[in-house]
């Protein structure tokens, strides 16, 4: 049985740091010793772009190329497109064409299983693989969410940010009871405390 632990970072809201959370979670980890893969999963590709490849259109074999193999039933090597970042973390990059993938996703068979299918061969190569979600709770993200075994949920400590979590947290319900039954869906609520007082302090020259 692997040891893998399959952790999704998700938040349909935008902006509330789920790539930063994944970034620094995934190289904190690498540096304690373990195997680290990250999965950018937000055609935004920021994830990708945080780690230095800024021209993830011009490459190869991304998140989408391997999912599109999976829908397809053609064969694929499940390592392949990988990349390594000398922080000793690798990621398997995203770029915008990803984003076509929410449609193909809707009428294929095994819909909300084909990140899961696709992550279940590298599981044997990590300790850990960290998924970065796109802010929405489309095909995408319930794809993460039944390949996880846990979810982190980056959120800012505001009114609104917290009330909008109600629709997130039914979905992880559903899809815990639905698609994911035997993972024990232990929910992570990062509160991201940003730094406005220090912000209005300097603006106003206090
Ligand atoms: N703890 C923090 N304090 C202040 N700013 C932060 C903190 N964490 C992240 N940020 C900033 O907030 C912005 C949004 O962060 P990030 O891109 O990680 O969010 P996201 O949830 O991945 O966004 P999206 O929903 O667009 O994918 C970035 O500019 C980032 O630098």
């Amino acid at each position: 049985m692997t040891k893998c632990k399959v952790i999704a970072l998700a938040n349909q809201k935008g902006g509330t740091a789920k790539t930063t959370t994944t970034l620094n979670l995934g190289i904190g980890l690498a540096h304690q010793g373990r195997k680290v893969l990250l999965v950018d999963a937000d055609p935004q590709g920021d994830l990708t772009t945080a780690l230095g490849w800024t021209d993830s259109d011009s490459l190869p074999i991304t998140l989408e190329t391997q999912m599109k193999k999976i829908l397809q039933d053609e064969l694929f090597v499940y390592n392949e497109g990988i990349l390594h970042h000398e922080e000793g973390v690798d990621i398997i990059p995203t770029n915008i064409e990803l984003s076509g993938m929410e449609i193909s996703l809707v009428n294929a068979m095994s819909r909300e299983q084909t990140l899961k299918l696709y992550l279940s061969d590298l599981k044997k190569d990590y300790d850990y693989i960290l998924i970065d979600c796109m802010p929405s709770l489309g095909m995408l993200t319930i794809n993460a969410l039944a390949a996880a075994d846990s979810v982190i949920v980056p959120v800012q400590a505001h009114y609104l940010p917290l009330k909008g979590m109600t629709q997130l947290m039914k979905t992880i319900g559903k899809v815990q009871r639905q698609l994911n039954p035997k993972a024990d869906l232990y929910i992570d609520i990062i509160c991201i405390t940003q730094n406005k007082i220090v912000k209005n302090r300097k603006k106003n020259n206090i």
